[in-house]
């Protein structure tokens, strides 16, 4: 048997636990008599390359080439400005104020012209002249077992960034982490047989030319450079038959991390909409704790 409590009203269990009466308020309650420490204007020695903030949990929706074609996930924002060496700092709450307006008009839809849009505005609204916006989000997309044809989702760390520059437009950048198989090389030549094989991470970082307008989807471009140059691809629904293929398949396609991020760099390469990109490997390696890593960079 519990004891019998006697309950305090609640206000009386916030006193308990060491809540007290509010003490005596002086400062201003209206908005235009507090002082505004963020506009004031004095020599404050450097300017500021990034201000702002970072780590915003925010619903987007995600328009894709493949299915699903429409899809609602959560993204993390990260978004700043410049400000010159005369400003105190800058008004963080109108970079939440505007990710609330576009919720408001209908929800943030991530394309490359809306995140145009977006930091134009932002800088505006800022008052400076320029603004950045980083999104990252998992990215889902449909695979299907290469004999069943069975379909299954799986997902790729998407990230697309935009600064805006008054008098000098738009730079953009996109990057996509995928999953792939890759089988070793060395495993298979020295084996009499089997290979040991891994799940190797491709990390795909790449700056947009001026002209690109989202003809062709950037995710699934660069998913399909990952993929295409792997030994083997991921699905999340394999049955038996699938099984043989994809074993099959990755041991008919050796890859080290070297050859991981020259065949997909020679595929960026041939990208009209890429202007220079960054490719790393991270093979989480089977028969070791450490992974095999591998990274290049390339300006057209
Ligand atoms: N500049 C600056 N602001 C901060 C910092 N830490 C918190 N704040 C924010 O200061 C914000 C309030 O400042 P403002 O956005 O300038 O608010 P305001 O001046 O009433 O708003 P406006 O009318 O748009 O100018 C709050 O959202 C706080 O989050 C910081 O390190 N620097």
């Amino acid at each position: 048997m519990e004891r019998k409590l006697n309950m305090p009203s609640k206000e009386e269990r916030h006193k308990l636990f060491g809540s007290v009466e509010p003490g005596l308020k002086v400062k201003p309650t209206e908005k235009e008599q507090m002082p505004d420490l963020q506009n004031s204007k004095k020599d404050f020695l450097f300017s500021i390359n990034a201000v702002g903030i970072s780590n915003v949990k925010h619903p987007i929706i995600v328009p894709s080439e493949s299915n699903p074609k429409e899809q609602t996930t959560i993204a993390t924002f990260k978004m700043t400005s410049t400000i010159d060496y005369d400003a105190k700092g800058t008004n963080m709450s109108r970079f939440t104020e505007q990710l609330e307006a576009y919720r408001q008009a209908g929800g943030f839809v991530l394309t490359l012209s809306n995140l145009y849009d977006f930091t134009k505005e932002l800088a505006t609204r800022l008052k400076q002249k320029d603004a950045s916006i980083e999104v990252s989000f998992p990215w889902f997309y449909e695979r299907k077992g290469p004999s069943s044809q069975l379909i299954g989702l799986n997902h790729a760390e998407a990230v697309l960034a935009v600064t805006y520059k008054e008098g000098k437009g738009f730079t953009s950048s996109a990057k996509l982490v995928c999953a792939v198989t890759t089988l070793c090389p060395c495993s298979k030549e020295i084996s009499e047989y089997s290979a040991h094989n891994q799940r190797g991470y491709v990390s795909m970082e790449v700056t947009f030319t001026d002209s690109y307008k989202e003809e062709t989807d950037w995710k699934a471009t660069l998913l399909e450079a990952a993929e295409s140059n792997a030994s083997a691809m991921i699905h999340p629904v394999l049955k038996r038959p699938d099984e043989k293929m994809v074993t099959e398949t990755a041991y008919e396609n050796p890859r080290f991390v070297e050859d991981m991020v020259r065949l997909v760099a020679a595929d960026l390469y041939e990208l009209n909409f890429v202007q220079a990109f960054k490719v790393e490997c991270r093979n989480e390696e089977s028969i070791h704790l450490h992974d095999a890593i591998a990274s290049l960079s390339y300006e057209k």
